[in-house]
């Protein structure tokens, strides 16, 4: 995503939940460091070489993701590179499938994740200013880790671990990253957006679906209003 573009979104969003810039360039630092002086950094034309020109299939954790996954598993869409947003993975684990992306900011079902990173999985670590202590506990648990930022100047800062793909949650992070290896074509599977969450997004609620708290439910507008835009740019579509 043009760093530009992407500065009126974090700007506004920044704006809207009171996050702190200085603790997402402090978080973005933070996992540069952690990567530069690690050996878990993933070779970054691995990924290029699952996305570039192909149909993705990229999910979240949305409450239709069990039907999402019946589907393309009917559909035979299982030889398309699986993106995943954070504890979607777990729903993809359960159905014995080990996505090849996994992009989360650690506040998933952790177990899934280090499974299906350990069985095979990319995982797209990102840095903000509201997860610093879980990306110093984890990411040295991680293998094959690429670091992703939300801060616009991470380029002037000659930040050479962490990129910004562009986009805010999860699951629209997952769609910035295919466009940015040049994905052909998005299928969205688990992308409901609306007021309703599972434990697949929040492992802490009990039932299997359940009403998302205010800033969650903000959290998800944006991702819609950012998909919407990327709409534009890519061949976006959801499976129904
Ligand atoms: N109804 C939905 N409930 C949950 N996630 C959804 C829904 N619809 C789409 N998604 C996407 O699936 C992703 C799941 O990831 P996850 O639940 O870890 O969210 P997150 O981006 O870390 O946000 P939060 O900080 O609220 O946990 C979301 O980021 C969102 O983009
Ligand atoms: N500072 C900050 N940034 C975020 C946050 C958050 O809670 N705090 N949550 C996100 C959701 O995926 C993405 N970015
Ligand atoms: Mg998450």
């Amino acid at each position: 995503m043009d760093m530009k573009e992407w500065k009126i979104f974090y700007d506004k969003i920044m704006d809207d939940f009171k996050f702190s810039k200085d603790m997402d360039i402090e978080s973005a630092i933070i996992l540069d460091k952690i990567l530069e002086y690690g050996d878990n950094k993933a070779d970054i034309n691995k990924v290029n070489k699952i996305i570039h020109g192909n149909d993705v299939i990229i999910f979240g954790a949305g409450p239709s993701i069990k039907k999402h996954i019946d589907l393309i598993k009917k559909e035979k869409l299982l030889n398309h590179p699986i993106v995943v947003a954070d504890g979607a993975c777990k729903a993809f684990l359960e159905e014995g499938i080990i996505p090849d992306i996994i992009v989360s900011d650690l506040d998933g079902h952790l177990d899934a994740l280090l499974e299906c990173n350990k069985k095979g999985s990319i995982v797209v670590v990102h840095a903000h200013g509201d997860n610093i202590k879980k990306i110093i506990a984890i990411t040295p648990k991680l293998k094959n880790v690429v670091g992703s930022c939300q801060i616009p100047q991470y380029k002037e800062m000659r930040l050479k671990n962490v990129i910004n793909f562009g986009g805010f949650t999860d699951g629209d992070r997952c769609c910035f990253l295919a466009h940015y290896f040049n994905a052909k074509k998005l299928i969205l599977g688990g992308m409901d957006f609306g007021r309703y969450i599972t434990n697949y997004s929040r492992p802490e609620i009990e039932e299997e679906v359940a009403e998302g708290d205010e800033i969650k439910i903000k959290k998800l507008e944006y991702a819609k209003q950012l998909i919407n835009y990327l709409s534009k740019k890519i061949e976006i579509k959801y499976l129904k």
